[in-house]
């Protein structure tokens, strides 16, 4: 499991150290050099004789650039530091200069890059952002925004290198504020920032390594991401004298005449990601059966529901099966999945082992009907604030579909899992992603409605799965749901063995 710590825990785990004088800085700066040239000799063959600028801002980001600058200038790299305030960080400035780095700046009355600057970054191998890190507030401002969008609209665009994170992002909440460097690499240190695994503000980090400086954050992690030993540990696997009811069975009040074939989308993701069985309610029986003969149609006892996928707003009928079913599965403390056509009939109030599946589009309804005023590209600026919200106002796990999932559930569980592929963003994807879950929470039904963060984690594990289902079943290219839904045994198989 990857975890991440916010600012605050990062600067807690930091403080007795540095009371006890450990040199975090140097080692920072050192791994932060060091893989800045295996970099440069990876594109150029080798570091000496090769050229890097630094961003430089006033906190000791900067003076992690500017060390990790020195180290680089004393192996034969030429270096120039773009200061872009007059505070810096004194002692990485002295190192800088005595290693003989060349020292340029920006400030505040310049409306341009200054030539000589453009001219350094015209000609970089790498550029190091160590203009913002864990001290970061809001977006680059002033000379170093200029600086950043000069950068960014480069062509070639140089190799870009984050020093502990992105510029501009928010450390803590993923957020991208104005201007932002798209990093290649991004050298972390201590331990992930939620930023490095967050949408939207991940996607500017590049490949992220971590550097382990002596950190041991406390508490709990502030985002977490499975991986697939995680979900091989969490996944219901059959004992050996396990038959078809222990193993869960799942209702599934999906589809209607107008989309029956949520219904048998949702169905093909709960049987194929190994659910007991399967109780169908609703008009799209005969499709269902069609495709899935060992599904049962009618009511009967389940584990477990998903209501919602492919329920037309105007099908009064399924919406009153959805709403006995969501009434039902409340009162009995039963999980449920509730999607897509069934997030308007939601209860005020409900417990955790209600997951939740909205997309950004989705959950900005739910919040503005609860009051809240929200657009869908509210949702998509800051993922995990709304995801967080929506728990807030319902007490529901939310799992909030995009490029990548975020999981939000009680006791401030959180994932960001992205696992897929772009070619996911197919319609139908959603209703197998429904009944992935649905298949986890009927196979551990007593384990969510005990403990209530487990169902974050078993969502986040179908995340994982369904993400990966789309790689497997066609590697590079494009998919559609059903091929989503068959690519499900084998990975939940891989994922086991892993
Ligand atoms: N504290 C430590 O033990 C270690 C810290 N390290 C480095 O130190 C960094 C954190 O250093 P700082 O706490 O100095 O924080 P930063 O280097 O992120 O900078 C904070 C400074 O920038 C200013 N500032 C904040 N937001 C701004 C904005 N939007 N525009 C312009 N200026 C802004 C603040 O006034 C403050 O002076 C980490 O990210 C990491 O790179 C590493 O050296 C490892 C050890
Ligand atoms: N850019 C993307 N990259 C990877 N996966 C994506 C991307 N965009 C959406 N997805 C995934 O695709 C699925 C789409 O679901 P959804 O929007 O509900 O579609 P539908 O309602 O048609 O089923 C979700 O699992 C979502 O996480
Ligand atoms: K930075």
């Amino acid at each position: 499991m990857l975890h991440s710590w916010d600012a605050g825990a990062v600067r807690a785990a930091e403080e007795p150290l540095l009371a006890a004088g450990e040199p975090l800085m140097a080692r920072a700066s050192f791994a932060l050099a060091t893989r800045v040239a295996s970099l440069l000799r990876e594109t150029r063959g080798r570091a000496g004789g090769s050229r890097v600028v630094l961003l430089v801002g006033s906190g000791h980001n900067g003076g992690d650039a500017l060390h990790a600058g020195a180290l680089l200038a004393r192996r034969g790299v030429a270096v120039s530091a773009v200061l872009t305030t007059e505070r810096v960080h004194a002692e990485g400035l002295a190192a800088l200069r005595a290693a003989h780095g060349h020292v340029l700046a920006v400030d505040h009355d310049d409306q341009a890059v200054p030539d000589a600057v453009a001219a350094a970054l015209a000609t970089a191998d790498v550029v190091l952002d160590g203009l913002l890190g864990l001290g970061g507030r809001g977006g680059v401002r002033g000379p170093a925004a200029r600086l950043v969008a000069h950068v960014a609209q480069a062509r070639p665009r140089p190799v870009v290198v984050a020093v502990d994170l992105p510029s501009g992002v928010g450390v803590d909440d993923g957020t991208r504020n104005g201007v932002v460097l798209d990093a290649d690499l991004t050298v972390t240190f201590g331990a992930y920032k939620p930023a490095l695994l967050l949408p939207p503000a991940a996607a500017a980090a590049g490949r992220v390594e971590l550097v382990d400086i002596g950190l041991a954050p406390a508490g709990p992690p502030a985002v977490a991401r499975l991986e697939a030993h995680d979900v091989a540990a969490l996944w219901p696997v059959p004992a050996p004298d396990a038959h078809k009811y222990v193993r869960g069975v799942l209702g599934v009040v999906t589809g209607s005449a107008r989309y029956p074939g949520a219904a048998v989308l949702t169905v093909a993701g709960a049987v194929r990601a190994g659910v007991g069985m399967v109780r169908y309610i609703g008009s799209a029986g005969p499709q269902v059966l069609a495709a899935h003969p060992e599904v049962v149609v009618g009511d009967g006892r389940v584990q477990a529901w998903v209501v919602g996928s492919g329920v037309a707003p105007d099908d009064d009928e399924q919406r009153r099966r959805v709403r006995d079913a969501l009434v039902h599965a409340v009162g009995h403390d039963e999980p449920v999945v509730v999607d897509a056509g069934a997030l308007d009939l939601l209860p005020d109030a409900v417990p955790a082992h209600v997951v939740l599946t909205p997309h950004a589009g989705e959950l900005a309804a739910l919040l503005t009907a609860r009051g809240e005023h929200v657009a869908r590209a509210d949702v998509e600026a800051a993922p995990l604030a709304h995801a967080r919200r929506a728990h807030d106002l319902t007490g529901a796990t939310v799992l909030l579909k995009g490029g990548t999932t975020v999981v939000a559930g009680p006791h401030g569980a959180t994932y960001a899992q992205a696992d897929g592929p772009s070619w996911l963003a197919t319609a139908g994807a959603g209703d197998v992603l429904a009944g992935v879950v649905g298949a986890l929470l009927a196979g551990r039904a007593a384990d969510a409605v005990a403990d209530p963060t487990l169902p974050a984690a078993l969502a986040a594990a179908a995340a994982l799965v369904h993400g990966r289902a789309a790689g497997h079943a066609n590697p590079g290219g494009p998919v559609t749901a059903g091929d989503v839904a068959d690519a499900l045994p084998a990975v939940v198989a891989g994922v086991l063995r892993a």
